[in-house]
């Protein structure tokens, strides 16, 4: 089968089954397994897949349709130009925390030109992503990546091998602070916070595929936040920054635990559809918004 026809079929069957981004997920789809670049599939739209290519693009189909999302079939997502391996205990990474990346990054990057270095501590890490990001921006930072959870871990040191980082990363297995030492200029985190009587309306794309421990923030989905405003003073510099995401409808009630733990609230930053995501805190009153 030529890939310009695998991917007009598979389209076809996204689009007959109602899939919200069926034209993307089989352009991502035949691009990776027919082995095929955006350009090639316009130049030469008669290249032939082979029979193992035409399997696996089945295959994907098959998947796809039962609901799974295009990256958890892919094994692999594109975050902030990086690209990352998941795995069964991974959230898959997704553009809204590339938010969160880019309203720390100035700040990482002038303190690591002042000192020389710099040191960001990544709670929850998951596949590594914010981490890795702030990483392959900042050559002079490295980072500490804490999970609870092995196989996160695994996959996040992986990614920092494959992204050429891993001599600046270190894979922590701890519960939030309990087994992490030093000192931090920057403490970042997007925790659990979905609140656990929500998590049976999730869509099923994502309560189906993306791990229970990485959505599930307790009975109001605050629980890492309260850990986190109470421990973080101890790990940061007493100039450092935090930069926290947020569920949409979090920002006062997690505004007032970092207020009350002595943190300053520098400012919140929208996300690409416009809703509250990530809140800035630092130590000392002189950013304060
Ligand atoms: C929302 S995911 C974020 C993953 C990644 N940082 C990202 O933004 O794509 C939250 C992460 O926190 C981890 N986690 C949950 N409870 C934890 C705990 N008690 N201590 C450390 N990490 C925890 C989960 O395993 C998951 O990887």
């Amino acid at each position: 089968m030529q890939a310009a026809v695998a991917l007009r079929m598979l389209r076809q069957a996204f689009r007959d089954a109602e899939l919200a981004s069926a034209d993307l997920d089989a352009r991502l789809l035949v691009e990776h397994l027919g082995g095929v670049d955006a350009l090639s599939l316009i130049r030469e739209p008669d290249r032939p897949l082979s029979e193992a290519q035409v399997q696996a693009l089945a295959d994907a189909q098959r998947r796809r349709l039962r609901g799974e999302p295009v990256h958890r079939i892919l094994g692999f997502r594109a975050f902030h130009g990086l690209h990352l391996t998941l795995s069964k205990e991974t959230l898959e990474p997704r553009p809204d925390t590339e938010v969160l990346v880019d309203a720390i990054l100035p700040f990482l990057g002038e303190r690591a030109e002042k000192k020389g270095a710099a040191r960001v501590l990544d709670l929850g890490t998951g596949t590594g992503a914010i981490a890795l990001a702030l990483l392959s921006e900042v050559p002079a930072l490295s980072a500490v990546g804490v999970d609870i959870s092995p196989d996160a871990l695994e996959t996040a040191k992986r990614n920092a091998h494959i992204n050429g980082m891993g001599g600046r990363f270190e894979a922590l297995l701890s519960d939030w602070f309990s087994r992490v030492s030093g000192s931090f200029d920057a403490i970042v985190s997007n925790p659990p916070y979905i609140p656990h009587a929500a998590l049976p309306l999730l869509d099923r794309e994502v309560a189906d595929h993306d791990p229970l421990r990485a959505l599930d923030g307790g009975d109001d989905g605050l629980q890492a936040y309260r850990i986190i405003a109470r421990d973080a003073g101890a790990y940061l510099d007493e100039d450092g920054r935090i930069a926290v995401e947020i569920g949409w409808d979090q920002q006062e009630q997690v505004r007032a635990l970092f207020e009350a733990s002595g943190f300053w609230w520098i400012n919140t930053v929208h996300d690409l559809s416009g809703h509250d995501r990530v809140m800035l805190f630092s130590q000392d009153d002189r950013q304060a918004g």
